[in-house]
C-alpha cells in the first residue's frame, strides 16, 4: 500500500536537518573562533583522508540557493544547527557578522514559508571553552545558558522551536571515552561527568527560554537505538536492558524523571565509575518534546571479558554504507516506547542513510534512499494511527556534507554536492519527496 501526504495529520510537519559544523563551512571566516572539530579535524588520524570543513558544502555563502532548493522540495520545515563559535568569540563577545548569517538564514526561510527548527548545540564546541574544561568543567553549563539565551534573545521572536543538544550521548561518549569524535579523550570518567555537564546545560537552557521566548517549544534531541539480544537466552536480554540504558535512558530518563536509569548506575559504581546527582531538579525542568534520531538497530550479546560485559553484534539484514541495518520497524517500537514511558509529543528530528550514490549525467539513482524512507515513513504513519503524539520528521539530511570521523565519504543528502564544483542536483529521492509532499 503506497502511503502519501495525505494519510498525514495536515498539521505534521517534513523537513530535513543539517548541522553548523557539517555544512557550512568558513570556518575561520568573519570573526568565527575555532571549535573543537576544526581542532580535531586537522589532527592527523581522526578524519578519513584528513578531511575537515573548513569549505565543507559553502554553505554560510550559499545559504540562500540551498533555501531555494528547499523551497522548490516543498519542505515544510528545516532543521538546523547555530555554530556556537560563530556567534560568541573568547572574550565573551557577540561576533555581529556570524549572529547576521543566521538572521538572514532565518529571514529566508520564513520568506519561503519554511518552519526553522534551531538545535544550540551540535557538537561544535569553541576550543576556547575546551581550553577551560570543556564539557568537563562545571561552569560549561552557564556558560552554555548564556549562550542559549544570547540566541533566544536575538531569534526567538521568529523562531519558535528550538532544541537545546544533539544527542548528548555522542558528546560525551564517543567525546570523551571512544575517543573518535572531538575532543577525542578516552576516560570513561569524564565521559560520565561530561554526560551529567551536558545535561545540566540543557535544564539551564531551558529555564531561561521560558523566560525569554514564552510561545515557543524546547526539546532535546537523543540517539534512539532499538536495542535487542543477538541470542534469545537470558543473559543476552539483560545485556540488552543494560544497554538500553546506557543509551537511551541514560539521556532520557534525567531529563524526565530526573534519576539516572538504575542499572546502569548500579553498574557504573561497581566499576568504580564516578555518577552524579547534583542539580537533576534542573535536569528535570519540563520540556515541551523529545527529538528522535532513529537510524538502526543494535544488537548485543554478553561477553564476560569485555568492560560493560557486552558486545556489539553485526545484524544479518541489508545494511547501508555505515554499516547499520535497516530496521524500519525498529523506528515504530522506539517511538512507541518513549512515547508510553515519557509522555511527551515527539519528533523524528533524524532518520536517513549513507548510499552508494552516484552522480551519473546530472543524475543520483538512489533507489534505495527512496525504499528506506517509504519504509521509516510507513512506521511513522503506523505509529500516529496508533495515538503516538509524533509531529513531525526531518530526513537527515538536506544534502550531502561532513560525516565526522568518516569525512566526505559517506551521503546522507537527499541533494547530491560536488565537492569539487560545490554544484547541488536533486538525487531521485529528492524528486521523489517532492512528489510526496505534493501527493
Ligand atoms: C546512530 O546514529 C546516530 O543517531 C546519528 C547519526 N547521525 C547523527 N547521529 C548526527 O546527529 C549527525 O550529525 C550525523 O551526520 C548522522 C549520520 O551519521
Amino acid at each position: 500500500m503506497k502511503i502519501k501526504r495525505s494519510d498525514f495529520p495536515k498539521e505534521f510537519i517534513f523537513g530535513t536537518a543539517t548541522s553548523a559544523y557539517q555544512i557550512e563551512g568558513a570556518a575561520f571566516e568573519d570573526g568565527k573562533e575555532p571549535s573543537i572539530w576544526d581542532i580535531f579535524s586537522h589532527e592527523k588520524g581522526n578524519v578519513k583522508n584528513m578531511e575537515n570543513s573548513d569549505v565543507a558544502c559553502d554553505h554560510y555563502y550559499r545559504f540562500e540557493e540551498d533555501v531555494e532548493l528547499m523551497s522548490q522540495l516543498g519542505l515544510d520545515a528545516y532543521r538546523f544547527s547555530i555554530s556556537w563559535p560563530r556567534v560568541l568569540n573568547k572574550n565573551g563577545k557577540k561576533n555581529q557578522k556570524g549572529i547576521d548569517f543566521y538572521n538572514r538564514l532565518v529571514d529566508k526561510l520564513l520568506e519561503k514559508n519554511i518552519i526553522p527548527f534551531i538545535t544550540l548545540y551540535h557538537w561544535d564546541l569553541p576550543y576556547y571553552l575546551y581550553e577551560k574544561g570543556g564539557w568537563v568543567n562545571d561552569d560549561i553549563a552557564l556558560y552554555f545558558r548564556d549562550y542559549a539565551a544570547m540566541m533566544f534573545e536575538l531569534l526567538g521572536d521568529r523562531v519558535k522551536h528550538w532544541i537545546t543538544l544533539n544527542e548528548p550521548w555522542c558528546s560525551a561518549f564517543l567525546g570523551y571515552y571512544m575517543g573518535i569524535h572531538a575532543p577525542g579523550h578516552k576516560d570513561i570518567n569524564e565521559a560520565l561527568k561530561a554526560a551529567h555537564n551536558l545535561l545540566r546545560a540543557h535544564g539551564y537552557a531551558v529555564g531561561v527560554f521560558r523566560e525569554i521566548v514564552k510561545d515557543g517549544k524546547v526539546g532535546i534531541t537523543n540517539v534512539v537505538m532499538k536495542v535487542e539480544p543477538a541470542n534469545e537466552v537470558e543473559e543476552d536480554y539483560q545485556m540488552a536492558v543494560l544497554v538500553d540504558e546506557f543509551i537511551n535512558g541514560w539521556f532520557h530518563d534525567p531529563v524526565v524523571f530526573g534519576k539516572y536509569p538504575e542499572n546502569a548506575k548500579g553498574v557504573f559504581g561497581k566499576l568504580g565509575i564516578r555518577t552524579y546527582d547534583n542539580d537533576l531538579d534542573i535536569i528535570s525542568v519540563p520540556i515541551d518534546f523529545f527529538g528522535v534520531n532513529y537510524y538502526t538497530r543494535q544488537l548485543v550479546t554478553y561477553d564476560p571479558d569485555e568492560p560493560f560485559m557486552y558486545k556489539i553484534v553485526p545484524g544479518n539484514l541489508p545494511k547501508t554504507e555505515m554499516g547499520w541495518e535497516v530496521y524500519p520497524s525498529g523506528l515504530y517500537d522506539m517511538l512507541k516506547k518513549l512515547y508510553i514511558r515519557y509522555r511527551l509529543p515527539l519528533y523524528i528530528t533524524e532518520n536517513g542513510m549513507a548510499g552508494p550514490d552516484k552522480l551519473e549525467g546530472g543524475l543520483v539513482k538512489d533507489t534505495y534512499r527512496i525504499d528506506y524512507l517509504m519504509k521509516h515513513f510507513e512506521m511513522a504513519l503506523k505509529a500516529i494511527n496508533d495515538g503516538i503524539d509524533l509531529r513531525g520528521y526531518f530526513i537527515w539530511s538536506l544534502m550531502d556534507n561532513f560525516e565526522w570521523a568518516e569525512g566526505y565519504s559517506k551521503r546522507f543528502g537527499i541533494i547530491y554536492v560536488d565537492y569539487s564544483t560545490q554544484k547541488r542536483y536533486f538525487k531521485d529521492s529528492a524528486l521523489w519527496l517532492k512528489d510526496f509532499l505534493n501527493s
